[in-house]
C-alpha cells in the first residue's frame, strides 16, 4: 500500500500553546486508523491540525505527495481531506437533502450512495436538521463529508452520545466505507474496544504525542497497553 498522508514532525497548536509538539505519521491509501488516548492528549487537536484549523508552528504534511501546510481548510477539502467533526456541525434550518447537497461536488458520492449507505437519510430527506435524533446527525454528518468525495476521511469522536445500537450501525457504515469504497479513514474514538474492530491499526497519544502503536488487532489482545495508556479495564466473564 502506498502512502497517502503523511505527517513528518508536525508541530501545532492555539495561539501560544503547542499542543502537538513534533508528531510523525502516515496513513496508507484504503487504510482505516484509530487515533485513541484519555480526554485532553490532543486528539482533536491532530485532527484540527490536519483540516487546517490550528496554529501552524512546522513540520509537514502531504496528503498524495502535495503539502497541506499553509493552505486554507477549504483548499485542504478541495485537496481531499474529508471531516466530521465532533460537534457534527449540521445546518439546522436546511432539510437533510439540501445538508448533503450544499458542498458537495461530483464524484462515486453522490445522494443516491449516500442514500443507499443510510437509508434512514433518505426517508428523512425533507425533514429539517434540527429534527434529526443523534443518530440521524451523525450519518447525516458522515454523508455531506462523502458527498466532498474526500480522499481521506477524518471521524472525531463519531459515537459520541448515541445508543449501543446505533453506535454499531454507524461503525458498520464506517467499515463499508473503508472496507469496500477503499477511502482510507483516521477515526478519534473514546470507544477503544468498537473502534479497534473496525481499523487496522491504532495510535495512542498522550500529551500530543504517540505512546504507543501497535495494529488493532495487537491492541485489542494487549489489556495491559489498554490499561496503562486508556485506562481500559479488561472486563472479567461473571462465574458460571
Ligand atoms: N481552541 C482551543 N484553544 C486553546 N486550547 C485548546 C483549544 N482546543 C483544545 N485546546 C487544548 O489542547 C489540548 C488538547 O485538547 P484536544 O481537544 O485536542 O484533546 P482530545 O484528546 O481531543 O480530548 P477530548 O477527548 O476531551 O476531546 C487541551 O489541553 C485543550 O485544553
Amino acid at each position: 500500500m502506498s502512502e497517502l498522508l503523511v505527517l513528518d514532525d508536525l508541530r501545532a497548536g492555539y495561539g501560544a500553546a503547542v499542543v502537538i509538539p513534533g508528531l510523525s505519521m502516515s496513513l496508507a491509501e484504503g487504510e482505516a486508523l484509530a487515533v485513541l488516548g484519555r480526554n485532553g492528549v490532543g486528539k482533536t487537536t491532530l485532527l484540527d491540525s490536519i483540516i487546517g484549523v490550528t496554529r501552524h508552528r512546522g513540520g509537514s504534511l502531504r496528503l498524495a505527495g502535495r503539502e497541506l501546510a499553509g493552505l486554507s481548510p477549504e483548499r485542504r477539502a478541495a485537496a481531499g481531506i474529508g471531516w466530521v467533526p465532533q460537534e457534527r456541525n449540521i445546518f439546522r434550518s436546511l432539510t437533510v437533502e439540501e445538508n448533503l447537497t450544499a458542498t458537495a461536488r461530483r464524484g462515486r458520492w453522490d445522494l443516491a450512495a449516500v442514500y443507499a449507505l443510510f437509508p434512514r437519510l433518505q426517508e428523512r430527506r425533507r425533514n429539517m436538521g434540527n429534527q434529526l435524533s443523534g443518530g440521524e446527525q451523525q450519518m447525516l454528518a458522515v454523508g455531506r463529508a462523502l458527498m466532498l468525495n474526500p480522499k481521506v476521511l477524518l471521524l472525531d469522536e463519531p459515537t459520541e452520545g448515541l445508543a449501543p445500537i446505533i453506535i454499531e450501525q454507524l461503525l458498520a457504515a464506517i467499515r463499508r466505507i473503508n472496507r469496500e469504497e477503499g477511502i482510507a479513514t483516521i477515526i478519534v474514538e473514546q470507544h477503544a474496544r468498537k473502534v479497534l474492530r473496525v481499523t487496522d491499526r491504532a495510535l495512542i497519544l498522550d500529551r500530543g504525542t504517540i505512546v504507543h502503536a501497535a495494529t488493532s488487532a495487537a491492541l485489542l489482545t494487549d489489556p495491559a497497553a489498554l490499561e496503562a495508556h486508556l485506562g481500559v479495564v479488561e472486563r472479567r466473564a461473571a462465574p458460571a
